[in-house]
């Protein structure tokens, strides 16, 4: 990435200010009763966790956890392989490069709504085949099976990476289910949208950019799954447009902790009590940054529309039915390049009443 290439300059209104203020006030939520079999008991304190978390995604969309079961050491190991992993030669990197055929693997040029990221990612599925459309053309019904792309070095990184995602399945399957508590639904209510989910998981490096006002690590977006589960390390750039006002705030790095946001999907099966936010992450002109996603969405077949148990005559449902599998294949061939046109949004979707 060495001399600055234009497509990398954000357009003047979306140009970060330098000095964007610490989020006070996003909910750092403890987990710890999830994980002691004595405190899974006790159905005050799970109560009270699921309204936190109810609160948390209506006021905020976006919120932290602490004591969430996931082990520091597999933390600790899976920075360590992204780090390895992305200090190897460009050469090397690209022995595992997407293409447009299998998205998964390495790739340094992806495009948030048309704008290049300054970052190199490695991506790859939870679920090994993973299937879905082999085009998003709509009368393509023809499937593919994905596969994930191991690199030769370093050697560990596919015994780390395939431990690393059975541990945030089981978090994100326990954000979901306190997730449909809080909207007054049983558990276990979404879990039949995810039987050959299509979650991944994605390690990305943001070098140190000489632009930081000019260009972004990732434009701003909203992430289109239902659930993104994140590690940051201590570097920060995470900023969230906070609902309250419309002001960027940084999202402060807590170490060993998870920041946990709303995706589209919830949005629309909640019928938009629950907003997906948008967010986007700043560079840094001296220091480098990890961070590492699990984006957590459903099977390929699943036709996402908001619950009927959440809609009724004073309430219709805000959003025309939509298949996840084009969805997510139309969004792909679209970060993939640069195109003319916006991306898919779910407000494509929406039903003006
Ligand atoms: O790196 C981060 O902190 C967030 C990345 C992100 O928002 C994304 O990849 O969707
Ligand atoms: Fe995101």
């Amino acid at each position: 990435m060495g001399e600055v290439d234009p497509a990398f300059i954000q357009e003047y209104e979306h140009r970060p200010k330098l000095n964007v203020n610490e989020a006070g006030g996003i909910p750092v939520i403890d987990l710890s009763p999830l994980n002691n079999s004595e405190l899974s008991n006790d159905q005050q304190l799970i109560g009270s966790l699921v309204s936190e978390i109810g609160n948390a995604c209506k006021d905020w969309g976006f919120f932290q956890v602490i004591n969430h079961g996931v082990h520091s050491d597999l933390q600790k190991r899976i920075e360590l392989v992204a780090r390895k992993f992305f200090g190897l030669s460009t050469e090397e990197k690209r022995k595992v490069r997407r293409d447009e055929e299998n998205p998964l693997g390495y790739y340094d040029t992806e495009h948030t709504k048309n704008v290049r990221d300054w970052k190199e990612v490695f991506d790859f599925t939870v679920s090994n085949p993973t299937i879905l459309p082999a085009s998003h053309k709509p009368n393509d019904h023809e499937v593919q099976e994905l596969r994930n792309q191991w690199p030769e070095y370093p050697p560990e990184i596919r015994e780390v990476c395939l431990e690393y995602a059975e541990a945030l399945e089981k978090l994100s399957y326990d954000l979901l289910e306190l997730i449909s508590l809080s909207l007054g639904l049983p558990a276990k209510r979404f879990n039949e949208f995810f039987k050959g989910h299509t979650s991944f998981i994605r390690l990305n490096h943001y070098p140190p950019c000489p632009l930081p006002d000019l260009a972004l690590g990732v434009g701003r977006h909203k992430d289109a799954g239902a659930l993104t589960v994140l590690a940051q390390d201590d570097v920060g750039g995470l900023d969230v447009k906070r609902k309250a006002d419309s002001e960027w705030v940084r999202v402060k790095p807590i170490p060993e902790s998870y920041i946990i946001n709303v995706g589209d999907i919830i949005q629309v099966w909640s019928n938009d009590k629950y907003e997906s936010v948008e967010h986007r992450v700043m560079v840094n002109p001296h220091r480098e940054r990890f961070s590492v996603p699990f984006f957590f969405m459903p099977a390929h077949y699943v036709m996402v529309k908001p619950l009927d148990e959440l809609v009724n005559e004073h309430n219709p449902p805000k959003y025309k039915e939509y298949n996840w599998g084009k969805f997510f294949r139309t969004r792909k061939t679209s970060n993939f390049k640069k195109l003319e046109v916006e991306n898919i949004q779910i407000h494509h979707f929406k039903i003006s009443n």
